[in-house]
């Protein structure tokens, strides 16, 4: 089972027409990138703002296609997945994105807001309310009942991230595409939601991409990291080595400037 990307490139800003004539075409947001996202492991992506972490990340949930390249899961590109088999696909790779609360819907209680995938699903109303406990339990916002009726205002922001990935585990994913999933977070409740992804890798063998411009924070749960700059991955490998012994400049230049990991 895997999510494959391979030789991915997108451009921005290209389309024929009166705008683009005449402009120098804008550098490729991803230049032939390639990534692969397997089951039970952790990868982190790494690179600065701009870098195309983002555009990859949409790419590998099929919300854009590439210009050249592929996109496939278990050897079937997504461009030719149609009806059940694409929603199945769209069950399977759940993305979680940078601030959890414009993510959830203000008004929309706990216990609705984790049930809307397993009714657009298709998930018998009989079976929703244990599942959403469940994946409550899974996240840890116990005891469940103090939680259900609550609205996102009247949670903190690790336990509404926490609530938004619950709302993802209810379809009982195969990946977790997780655009900074902490970045947002008071420097407090970051590992307990780090240490979250590294528990639901082991109890449920999801495959994990975490997406962040902060080494520290990959270096904390990822088995592999890969380094994006400019549109390219300019180096990847085991979490330990890449940040043990970096082999590219700008590996370098980013340790250096994460105080944990940067000293000699
Ligand atoms: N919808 C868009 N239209 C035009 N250009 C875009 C669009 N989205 C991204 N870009 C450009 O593509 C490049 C890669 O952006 P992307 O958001 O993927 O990077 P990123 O590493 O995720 O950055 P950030 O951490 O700031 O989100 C950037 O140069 C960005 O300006």
């Amino acid at each position: 089972m895997s999510l494959v990307a391979e030789d991915v490139v997108v451009t921005y800003g290209r389309r024929p027409g009166i705008l683009s004539r005449g402009r120098t075409p804008a550098a490729p947001a991803l230049d032939g990138v390639g990534l692969t996202l397997g089951k039970g492991r952790i990868v982190a992506l790494v690179g600065e703002s701009g870098s195309g972490k983002s555009t990859l990340a949409r790419c590998l949930v099929g919300m854009q296609e590439p210009a050249a390249g592929s996109v496939s899961v278990d050897g079937t590109d997504l461009t030719t997945l149609r009806g059940r088999r694409l929603k199945d696909f769209r069950r399977r790779v759940q993305m979680i994105y940078q601030d959890p609360y414009e993510s959830l819907i203000p008004r929309q209680r706990v216990r609705d807001i984790v049930a809307e995938g397993l009714a657009i699903h298709g998930v018998p109303r009989a079976e929703r309310d244990e599942r959403v406990r469940e994946a409550l339990t899974a996240v840890g916002l116990t005891p469940v009942e103090s939680f259900l009726d609550r609205r996102p205002f009247e949670l903190s922001g690790g336990q509404r991230q926490r609530v938004a990935i619950a709302g993802s585990l209810v379809l009982e994913p195969a990946y977790l595409i997780a655009d900074e999933p902490v970045s947002m977070l008071d420097v407090s409740v970051r590992a307990g939601v780090l240490g979250l992804f590294g528990e639901l890798r082991r109890t449920r063998e999801l495959g994990i991409l975490l997406i962040t411009h902060d080494l520290a924070t990959a270096v904390h749960v990822a088995d592999r990291i890969v380094v994006m700059h400019r549109g390219r991955i300019v180096e990847e490998g085991p979490a330990r080595q890449v940040t043990a012994e970096p082999a590219h400049d700008y590996t370098r230049a980013l340790l250096a400037a994460t105080p944990d990991l940067g000293r000699p």
